[in-house]
């Protein structure tokens, strides 16, 4: 049995039916520990894409969740809104390799989807499949993504080069 999530969903107004369909997929998965929904719950909702995917990625910061599910229109802001902070590494991936790698070489803890550019089934699809990864902390991997966060909590990310 693979381990288990926490996971926190979010959108803007464009990502809204999306996420609230992955929600009900992630909760229906046995992996799911829980899942925190930080909305836009509805139509009236006027939250835009930072505001939510900051509370959401501020939420895996702090440890209340241990991943992310954000959608917007593309994925882009999403992700541009989680990776200001800090310790969090979020992507947007509509593909299988790329969601692979965004935790195998990456340690993405958020996964963004554009609602406009994937349809529903393949981004349940490659949710399922982000479920069963899990980043290995003793991999090649480990040492580059520590650069970055070194970097980010201000230490000698040049010096971690060599
Ligand atoms: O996709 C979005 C941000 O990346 C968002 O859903 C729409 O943003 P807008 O084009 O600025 O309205």
């Amino acid at each position: 049995m693979s381990r288990t999530w926490r996971i926190v969903v979010g959108a803007d107004d464009a990502g809204l039916q999306l996420k609230d369909l992955l929600a009900d997929t992630l909760r229906a998965d046995g992996r799911v520990e829980v899942v925190t929904n930080v909305g836009v719950h509805d139509t009236a909702d006027d939250r835009v894409y930072p505001d939510v995917g900051l509370a959401a990625a501020e939420a895996v910061a702090r440890g209340d969740a241990d991943r992310a599910v954000l959608v917007c229109g593309t994925g882009i802001g999403m992700a541009i809104a989680a990776n200001k902070v800090t310790g969090v590494r979020a992507t947007v991936a509509h593909d299988s390799y790329s969601v692979q790698r965004s935790v195998l070489s990456n340690d993405c803890q958020v996964l963004t989807l554009g609602a406009r550019v994937v349809g529903p089934e393949l981004a349940r699809l490659l949710v399922s499949e982000w479920l069963g990864l899990e980043f290995d902390a003793g991999s090649a991997s480990a040492r580059k993504v520590a650069i970055i966060s070194e970097f980010e909590t201000g230490g000698d990310a040049a010096n971690m080069c060599s």
